[in-house]
Formats: structure tokens, C-alpha cells, sequence
């Protein structure tokens, strides 16, 4: 029997002295992508069981080596609500044997209600830990994110890596990450390799704040997605089923949207981005104007002066002063810097930080992880049906920005103001209260795992 390195996860004890190897090899799955499968070695009897348990250790080691001081020591959530609620059986079914294999101590939450995993990553000390594991959807991913940035050391708690072993409905995280199944996610934790991404801030009145590392929806997407929440038993398919709804109905959704193209963020000087900049905004803005998104970020005098205990600083939106009054009606009150989307109608909005929306959907092709930017995509206007079907076909695979109708704006930063009835805000999959959001993108400020 040959073992590549690559391949090898770890090992376990057999009765007495024997130890069974566990191993990953890579396969090409139905759809072409790189997936990996799970074996174990016949039994090998070794000369006592004190020799066993050494070789167990030392395969260990090897195969899914420590990162850090911290010890192997992984903190995982299971959302038994996520996809179909089958990630509690999928998790003793595979996950659980194979990190045990790996050699790893595993804390373990099943989260027994929403914001239960921010909560608890929330009070955690993450150095403590080579990676946060969450088992389900991007909703539990999202979800302890949320929990990284509490307390004035969140800068030190992002290094932990997160990622997300699939058992959701959508699961693009781990799309994204090439963890195609279960098996492959798990695999990725073994070996710890981990990339940095870009997370966005989304900003609220009244001090609501998320961070996001996938999408912000409106219309159409967000109507798929959480318009179909009753269909949750059906799996991803949901997702296919809402899309042809909305075809169908061939809506429009109205928003008046402005965004700061990352080109023009770049070029931005400190001065301009402290909030002192020439634009018809600042014109006699003072620091109250600037001080009312409310809660913890009020305290602080004005927007753009944040103490390091209240996250990552949001410098472009920091620039509007008066924002609450900002009219993006009036397409001549926009501070430098900033553009208006040409049209307040949209057949198709999304605005995503990743490639792919779940297994299937490449909406972002351009975008990527680190790109310190969201690709902001939108349809003015979808004029038939069969229009809308070739539309949802090029998205699967990844071909819609061919067509001319597909516009792309590499932004920085994003405003959007929701007019229409019938539709949510959307970001990563979760609802968000339905009013004007702020957003912007903080380059490579986590870390995920990948396979
Ligand atoms: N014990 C629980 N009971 C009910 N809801 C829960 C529980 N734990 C977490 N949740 C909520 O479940 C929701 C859905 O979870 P998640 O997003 O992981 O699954 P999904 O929607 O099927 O997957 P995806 O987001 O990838 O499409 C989340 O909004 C989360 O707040």
C-alpha cells in the first residue's frame, strides 16, 4: 500500500497494537471538479501498543500538521437547521471520525437558535484555536463572523481561519473554497492551507453593523433566496425554482444606488477620505453632521474617528459627512469620488464578493478574494422571458457579463436605498432590515481555509 503525503489525513488506534491509516485521494466528481474520497488502510499490527500509539502520532503530525502554538484544536459549529437538516447526521456520519483521525480536539456547538454562534465566538478566545468550523450553510458561516469582531482585539481574532463544511442549501463559501463535499472540506481543515479574503462592512442607522464575505442582493436574487425559505426541505433546487418564478413574473425592482468604483477609492487621498475633501457634501457639514449612524459609532464624535475596539475603520463612507441626509435622488449632491448607478429600475442587482453563489452558480466571475473590491452587477432591463431564461442559463455558467445587458462596477464602497415593495436587502444569504445600507470593503481582513 503507498500513502502520498498529500493524501494522508492521519491515523487511528485499532485494538491492542494494531493502527489503521486514513487517507484522502483526489477524483474527478460528476460536474469535473477536484473532489476527494475517504479511505482506510487494512489493519497493520505493530510490535506493542506504546509503538502503535507513537506511529499514530507521528501520522498524525504529518498528515494534518499543527499551525500555530495553539495546539490542534478546532472550534465547530453545526447548524441542525441548515440545508435539510442533515448536518448533525452528516457530521458523525464523516466529519467527526475523520478530525479524530487528524488528531484533533474538537470543542463542539449545535446551535439551538439564531445568533447563537455569534454569541459564543463572540465570549471564545479564537487564538486558542487553528480554525472556527462551521458545519451547514453560509448563514453559519456568517453568523460566526459576526462573533470575530467583539472587543478591542478583533485584529488579533481575525487570524484564526474560519470556513464552512457544506450541508447548507447554497454552501458557497465552500465553493468558493473548492470544498466540493464534505469529505473534501474536512480534508482542507487537515491541512490548514488558508488564503486571506476581503470582508465587507454593511452599515445600518441606529449602530447596526454586519460583515459579510459573500453577496448583497436586492430584487430578483434576494427573492430567490429568501422568498423560497418555505422550500427548504427541497435543497438547492429552491434556488432554480425561485429564479424561474421571478423570470416569470418578470419583475423590475426600483433602488436608487451610488458606489465609489474601487479605482476612484485608490486614488483618494487621507484628506479627502477624513472627510475634508472638496464635495458639495462637506460644504458646512461640521463633526455633528458627521456623528449620526448612531449607537457606539455617535460616541465617537464623528464617523470617521473610530477607536480600533469598534472594528475596522470604514474611511470611504467616513468621507460623507451629513450622510443621513443625503439625497440620491439628487445626482448633483454626490461627494468626489462617488457615482450614481444610471438607472433606479434593475431587472438583476447583486453585488458579490466571491465567484460562485452556491455549486452551481459562477455570478461573480470576475471577482475573487482578495481583490479589495465587490463586483456590483446589474440588468437594466430583462425584456422577455426568454431573455430571462438565457439570462439564468449564462449564469450558471458563469457567462452573463458576455452579454452587453450585464453591466460591471468594480466598487469599493456602495450605497443603496431600497424603493420597491415585494423584494428584501440581502446580504450573504441573511435578511437584513429593509432601509438605506452602507457598505464597504476591507481588503484581506480574514482568512479562510481551502482544500
Ligand atoms: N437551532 C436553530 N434553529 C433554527 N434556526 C437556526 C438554528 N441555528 C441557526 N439557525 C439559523 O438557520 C439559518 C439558516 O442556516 P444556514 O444559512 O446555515 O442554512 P441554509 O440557509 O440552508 O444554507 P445557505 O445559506 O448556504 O443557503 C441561519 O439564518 C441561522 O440563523
Amino acid at each position: 500500500m503507498q500513502v502520498k503525503g498529500e493524501e494522508l489525513i492521519g491515523a487511528t488506534l485499532e485494538k491492542g497494537d494494531g493502527i489503521k491509516v486514513w487517507y484522502c485521494t483526489l477524483r474527478k466528481g460528476s460536474s469535473g471538479r477536484q473532489i476527494r474520497s475517504l479511505h482506510k488502510s487494512a489493519r497493520f499490527t505493530c510490535t506493542s501498543a506504546h509503538t502503535a500509539q507513537k506511529t499514530v502520532n507521528v501520522l498524525q503530525s504529518i498528515g494534518s500538521p499543527s499551525k500555530g502554538s495553539h495546539g490542534k484544536r478546532l472550534l465547530v459549529f453545526i447548524n441542525p437547521h441548515s440545508g435539510r437538516g442533515k448536518a448533525k447526521k452528516k457530521y458523525h456520519k464523516v466529519v467527526e471520525a475523520m478530525f479524530q483521525a487528524a488528531g484533533f480536539e474538537v470543542v463542539l456547538h449545535v446551535t439551538e437558535r439564531p445568533g447563537h454562534a455569534t454569541d459564543i465566538v463572540k465570549e471564545e478566545a479564537l487564538e486558542h484555536f487553528q480554525a472556527v468550523v462551521a458545519v451547514g450553510g453560509d448563514g453559519t458561516a456568517f453568523e460566526v463572523l459576526q462573533g470575530y469582531f467583539n472587543g478591542p482585539d478583533w485584529q488579533q481574532r481575525t487570524r484564526t481561519p474560519f470556513c464552512l463544511v457544506p450541508c447548507g442549501s447554497g454552501n458557497a463559501l465552500s465553493a468558493n473554497c473548492g470544498m466540493w463535499n464534505a469529505v473534501t472540506a474536512v480534508y482542507g481543515v487537515c491541512k490548514g492551507r488558508q488564503r486571506p479574503i476581503d470582508i465587507f462592512s454593511v452599515l445600518q442607522a441606529e449602530g447596526q453593523r454586519f460583515y459579510a464575505f459573500l453577496s448583497i442582493y436586492y430584487g430578483m436574487m434576494a427573492n430567490l433566496d429568501r422568498g423560497t425559505d418555505h422550500l427548504r426541505w427541497m435543497g438547492p433546487v429552491r434556488f432554480t425554482i425561485g429564479a424561474l418564478h421571478e423570470v416569470f413574473q418578470r419583475k423590475k425592482y426600483a433602488a436608487r444606488v451610488a458606489f465609489m468604483p474601487s479605482a476612484a477609492a485608490s486614488r483618494q487621498s487621507p484628506a479627502d477620505m477624513a472627510g475634508s475633501g472638496p464635495g458639495p457634501l462637506q460644504e458646512g457639514a461640521g463633526d455633528k453632521a458627521c456623528s449620526n449612524m448612531g449607537g457606539q459609532r455617535q460616541e465617537q464624535g464623528r464617523v470617521g474617528s473610530k477607536t480600533a475596539s469598534e472594528g475596522p475603520a470604514t474611511a470611504l463612507l467616513d468621507g460623507l459627512c451629513n450622510f443621513e441626509q443625503l439625497d440620491l435622488g439628487r445626482a448633483n449632491n454626490l461627494p468626489q469620488g462617488w457615482q450614481m448607478l444610471p438607472c433606479e429600475d434593475t431587472s438583476f442587482f447583486a453585488a458579490v464578493n466571491l465567484p460562485f453563489l452556491d455549486f452551481t452558480s459562477r455570478t461573480g466571475p470576475q471577482a475573487d478574494f482578495d481583490t479589495g473590491c465587490l463586483d456590483l452587477m446589474y440588468i437594466e432591463d430583462l425584456k422577455s422571458r426568454k431573455e430571462g431564461l438565457e439570462f439564468l442559463d449564462a449564469i450558471g455558467k458563469g457567462k452573463h457579463l458576455e452579454s452587453t445587458k450585464c453591466r460591471l462596477e468594480k466598487v469599493a464602497a456602495l450605497i443603496i436605498d431600497p424603493l420597491s415593495p415585494g423584494t428584501w436587502l440581502v446580504v450573504d444569504g441573511e435578511d437584513i432590515p429593509y432601509k438605506r445600507v452602507y457598505v464597504e470593503v476591507h481588503s484581506k481582513l480574514c482568512n479562510v481555509l481551502v482544500a
